[in-house]
């Protein structure tokens, strides 16, 4: 079967944010069935779970709202996913914080994927860790 330049580019991609608004109920649908679409391209390739950043955006916008945060809540802890509730009109650090969360897993990811690792394998992964700790504590 032709494989779409859609599936190419999520195939591709090591890392997703997706995002809805939270008051368009049929965005919040299209990013549910987008995870499906997400899981599924990569169970074809065997590759190991692939991190997903959910985002209801507009949260200012709360006397419109139509997607609960429970909602948003729920389906990413079925899907396995991470999920962010934010305004990208109002200020941009919970948009950076999204951002950051999903750069962070892929980097968790990246360390788990190359097990089983040797001893100096080991010791890298270990040194990259606290190295980070290091850094994020300045
Ligand atoms: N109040 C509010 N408006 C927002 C927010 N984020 C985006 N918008 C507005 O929503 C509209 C659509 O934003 P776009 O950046 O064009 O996003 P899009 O993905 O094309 O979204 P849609 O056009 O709604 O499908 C613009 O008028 C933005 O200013 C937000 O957090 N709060």
């Amino acid at each position: 079967m032709e494989t779409s330049l859609f599936e190419k580019k999520v195939r591709w991609a090591d890392g997703y944010i997706l995002v809805y608004s939270i008051c368009d109920r049929a965005s919040f649908n299209s990013v549910s069935r987008l995870i499906q679409t997400i899981r599924s391209a990569k169970d074809y390739l065997n590759a190991d779970k692939v991190p997903i950043v959910i985002v209801g955006n507009k949260k200012d916008l709360h006397h419109r709202r139509t997607v609960l945060s429970e909602e948003g809540r729920l389906l990413a802890l079925n899907t396995d996913c991470h999920f962010y509730e934010v305004s990208a009109a109002e200020n941009y650090h919970s948009v950076l914080m999204a951002f950051q969360g999903l750069v962070d897993r892929m980097k968790d990811g990246k360390l788990t994927a190359k097990r089983p690792l040797g001893l100096k394998g080991i010791v890298k992964s270990m040194s990259a860790v606290f190295a980070r700790r290091r850094i994020d504590s300045i």
